[in-house]
């Protein structure tokens, strides 16, 4: 039998960004081939970091597919665990929760051959690149492309023993905007022989909220977030470009390509009136919206609803992205929430998921993958 909790902690200490998961990968693939030694029905592919592992079914009609996403974030974790990353990336994301359920699931799902065909999914990517939607566009799954797609995420404020799920709209659609103003730097003393771009990006800032309080019908919802603004160097230069990163989620596709449209026309408009060249970059890769399949979604709450040890809770989207929404939008599917019970959030640099969570998870789902593989 594995020990989830060792593997757990060894990934927890070797987070990588995503398509640089080249450690992680090794690791995961050393616990793989044994798992998988001697089952004539396992075969296993890798694409760039990403892994594959199928098992082919004694009488496959379909193939059922669970995915994991394998990559870190860039933070400095504070945790102060024994087990703690040291190398300035964290999973604050709960991907190695994922990954271990994943092992656990690979290990009980081929004690016997399936009767359907079962497709596990070790993805790069979540946080930056896509990677889902970037194997799909390049085939990476070839003929192995599962008919149904399962996949969770961790969920701090849950308790461990809940399952979150509903029958339509999961998660947002993200899109990632970088924007640039550039005016003229100057001195602090000279401003009309300059043109400030630190003025040019605040009136941005403030126009842009216009967007969701003037743009998004108010039974509708979105999000237009900053994250990050840099402009200037010290007090008395004027800055002669700002730079600002930030995010829009959206819970429908319309939503956000009109979020987007409005974005765009406020930046150039802004940009028009100080006089300022404007660098813009929208980038919503496969971070679509999370569409649970309704009557998929629906099987799955039932099952878990019957399940003793499972509280199953029926639950309103999130503003969060995963890029699982793009393959959700080629391959019906459902993803939910797995409580894990960390008294810090998704992306905090103490974000601490009770280990409890791995025995729960891998005996529950794996009893739903069984049934879906028809033991
Ligand atoms: C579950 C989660 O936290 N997902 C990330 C996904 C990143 C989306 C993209 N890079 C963006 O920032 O728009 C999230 O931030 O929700």
């Amino acid at each position: 039998m594995l020990n989830l909790i060792k593997i757990r902690r060894h990934l927890h200490s070797i987070p990588e960004i995503g398509l640089q998961e080249h450690g992680t990968q090794k690791y995961l693939l050393e616990v793989i081939y044994k798992i998988i030694e001697n089952k004539p029905f396992a075969e296993l592919k890798t694409w760039q970091t990403g892994i594959l592992v199928m098992l082919h079914g004694s009488h496959a009609t379909k193939t059922i597919g669970w995915r994991t996403d394998i990559d870190g974030l860039p933070v400095e974790e504070q945790t102060g665990l024994p087990f703690a990353s040291k190398n300035g990336r964290m999973h604050a994301c709960g991907h190695d929760i994922h990954m271990t359920t994943a092992l656990g699931l690979l290990e009980q799902l081929s004690e016997t051959q399936p009767h359907e065909n079962l497709l596990f999914l070790f993805q790069p990517a979540e946080e930056n690149e896509a990677g889902g939607k970037l194997m799909y566009d390049e085939n990476a799954f070839g003929d192995w492309k599962p008919d149904e797609f399962y996949g969770l995420h961790v969920r701090p404020e849950l308790a461990v023993g809940d399952i979150a799920t509903n029958t339509h709209t999961l998660f947002a659609g993200t899109c990632e905007v970088e924007l640039t103003f550039k005016g003229k730097g100057g001195h602090a003393a000279f401003p009309h022989e300059a043109n400030d771009a630190l003025v040019a990006a605040s009136y941005f800032v403030t126009q842009v909220q216009t967007i969701v309080s003037r743009n998004v019908d108010p039974l509708g919802s979105a999000v237009v977030t900053f994250g990050k603004m840099e402009a200037g160097t010290t007090n008395n230069i004027i800055a002669e470009t700002a730079f600002l990163h930030g995010t829009i989620r959206t819970l429908t596709q319309e939503m956000n390509t009109l979020t987007q449209k409005r974005l765009t026309k406020i930046a150039q408009g802004v940009a028009q009136s100080f006089d300022m060249e404007l660098d813009l970059k929208l980038k919503q890769g496969g971070y679509l919206p999370v569409e649970n399949n309704p009557k998929l979604a629906s099987e799955l709450m039932t099952f878990f609803e019957d399940e003793a040890a499972v509280n199953l809770i029926d639950i309103e989207p999130a503003m969060t992205g995963e890029d699982f929404g793009y393959l959700l939008s080629k391959i019906p599917g459902v993803m939910f929430w797995l409580g894990v019970d960390s008294p810090a959030p998704l992306h905090s640099n103490k974000m601490t998921p009770n280990e409890a969570v791995l025995d729960f998870a891998v005996e529950n789902i794996a009893k739903f993958l069984k049934m879906k593989t028809k033991r």
